[in-house]
């Protein structure tokens, strides 16, 4: 386990050639461009968490057949601080850093007092967000970090707050059709509140964009949500998106802002300042997207933590949505490296399984209603709504499918009625094991697995023209546990989950987190979410304006 969680990982800058076996579609061309932590020990020093490592970019580009790889470090602000220094100087999710080793208390105090309000890392290792023709690499600071999707090149750094008031933001943002961002943020304690922001981030501004011209000078505040609390606002990874609502959960699991700002003087980490409270609700928002207002009806449920959500969507007066929920925020704990790389067996047992649960609202509550009432009547949940006295609404969700996290969906049907989740199937660790096809109106599965495969989230890539929702393939970096095993870019038909080829690539791999793929220019790009306007011109081949 040492090898893939704990050692540090190569780049590869120039293109390395895989072995294929089996065929890649001819229509298949593109970049698979992906994100994770690819370094956790700069000189003697070692991070204590996952999350914390430094961000390692990596391509698959995949052209008529043949599949090369690359990566390379994102040179961020944090990357370049500690190599310079030989040793980890600025703090992450699970490891606090102490920039300059105080020399005498005067410099001590100041050092302190200067982090009471913490300027957060810029290293960007979960995903990939497009805008417009930009690409940037991301986590849940107020910073992301441009790159170029074909060298891998960082390119500059963008602080959201110059743009919206947000001193965190999602690394799962939503796009419309024509490839236009929705995100959303927490500003903390500004002008004495604790808000959540929805923001927009225009793909293209009327008489078109100017050269260099970023995206985000354009973004707007969509809506603004008051936290429950100025001072634990709920942590949240993702949220949902209907035609018409989008979909917040503001859920039991906290950031205790106090504990944050004195985080530093006291020499504990970010996550430490993370709290379940399993004796609170999980309040559900939801926003109309043709007012910018929250609907007045108080929806809520029981205490749970979600991370991902898979998707959403609006039927017959109801909003359905699909999340992976756990019974509390125990997930982030297994990922200390202490815990993964020594008895992994023993030490990252899931104590609550990652569970894909349907939730029904009820659009319009009728107030003749009983109270105690189901307001849900659709035939195809066990979902309820049930109505109570105050007039609030209390959700009780259909369990779908245990065992699975990091899903993903063919996304032109995001936001619309669909009925596949692909994702990576997860068994006692959250270590997936399988990849998973789960059919939501037959509660079947389909799986893949192979020995000693730890596969990443899978991801959907529609054939050209398609029409029917599982019309594509499924493409997922694997890594072996076997060293003898070379990892590969898994291509599986997404209709019978049967495996069509394997690229194999003799290189030491990271085990990534999210990322997206670049269809090459010149497809039919109607099929091609999220963007359907703007042409992949910074698909490999064709790189990106640069700035
Ligand atoms: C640095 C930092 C944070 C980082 C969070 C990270 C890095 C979360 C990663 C989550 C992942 C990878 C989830 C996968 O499902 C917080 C807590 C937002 C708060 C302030 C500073
Ligand atoms: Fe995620």
């Amino acid at each position: 386990m040492e090898i893939i969680f704990g050692r540090n990982k190569k780049e590869h800058l120039e293109p390395v050639r895989a072995r294929v076996t089996g065929k890649i579609p001819a229509w298949l061309q593109g970049t698979l461009l992906r994100n994770g932590p690819g370094m956790h020990t700069v000189g003697e020093t070692r991070y204590n968490h996952w999350f914390d490592g430094l961000a390692l970019l990596h391509s698959f580009t995949i052209r008529d057949g043949e599949v090369y790889y690359r990566s390379k470090y994102l040179r961020s602000d944090t990357y370049t601080a500690n190599i310079e220094a030989n040793r980890i100087v600025v703090s992450e999710f699970g490891t606090m850093a102490y920039p300059d080793p105080c020399k005498n208390i005067f410099s001590k105090a100041f050092s302190y007092l200067s982090h009471t309000i913490p300027d957060f890392t810029d290293n960007c290792l979960i995903n990939i967000m497009r805008c417009g023709e930009d690409f940037y690499a991301t986590t849940e600071t107020n910073y992301i970090r441009k790159i170029n999707p074909q060298t891998l090149e960082t390119l500059e750094k963008v602080d959201y707050r110059k743009y919206v008031a947000v001193n965190l933001a999602t690394s799962h943002p939503h796009y419309d059709a024509a490839g236009n961002v929705l995100n959303v943020g927490t500003s903390i304690v500004d002008k004495g509140k604790t808000k959540y922001v929805i923001f927009k981030i225009p793909a293209t501004v009327p008489g078109g964009r100017k050269e260099g011209r970023s995206p985000l000078k354009d973004a707007e505040v969509f809506c603004s949500i008051a936290a429950r609390s100025l001072l634990s606002p709920s942590y949240y990874h993702s949220f949902g998106v209907t035609e018409n609502y989008v979909v917040f959960l503001e859920q039991p699991f906290k950031l205790d802002i106090l504990k944050m700002a004195t985080a530093y003087i006291r020499g504990v980490s970010w996550a430490s300042c993370l709290a379940f409270h399993g004796e609170d609700k999980t309040h559900i928002h939801i926003i109309d997207r043709r007012t910018r207002k929250p609907v007045l009806t108080k929806y809520h449920t029981d205490p749970m933590v979600v991370f991902h959500h898979v998707n959403a969507y609006e039927e017959d007066g109801c909003l359905l949505f699909d999340v992976i929920a756990y019974e509390d925020g125990s997930l982030y704990q297994l990922f200390y490296l202490a815990n993964l790389n020594k008895d992994f067996k023993e030490n990252s047992r899931l104590t609550s399984v990652p569970t894909l649960k349907r939730f029904v609202l009820p659009l319009h509550v009728d107030k003749n209603a009983e109270v105690g009432s189901n307001l849900i009547n659709l035939s195809s949940t066990t979902a309820r709504a049930l109505k109570e006295k105050d007039g609030q609404v209390y959700c009780q969700p259909e369990l779908l499918y245990e065992g699975l996290e990091l899903p993903r969906i063919n996304y032109a049907h995001n936001g619309k009625p669909y009925r596949y989740v692909f994702a990576a199937g997860v068994q006692w660790s959250p270590i997936p094991t399988k990849i998973i096809k789960y059919d939501i109106l037959t509660k079947s599965s389909l799986k893949w697995g192979e020995e000693h495969c730890w596969p990443a989230e899978p991801l959907f890539v529609p054939t050209p023209g398609a029409k029917d929702e599982d019309d594509g393939i499924i493409l997922s970096a694997i890594v072996s546990t076997d060293p003898q095993k070379s990892p590969f870019l898994l291509v599986l038909d997404a209709r019978t989950f049967t495996e069509l080829a394997r690229a194999s690539v003799d290189v030491e791999m990271h085990l990534d987190i999210h990322g997206l793929f670049i269809p090459d220019a010149g497809w039919d790009l109607g099929k091609q979410a999220p963007s359907r306007e703007a042409p992949a011109r910074a698909a490999a081949g064709q790189a990106a304006p640069r700035t």
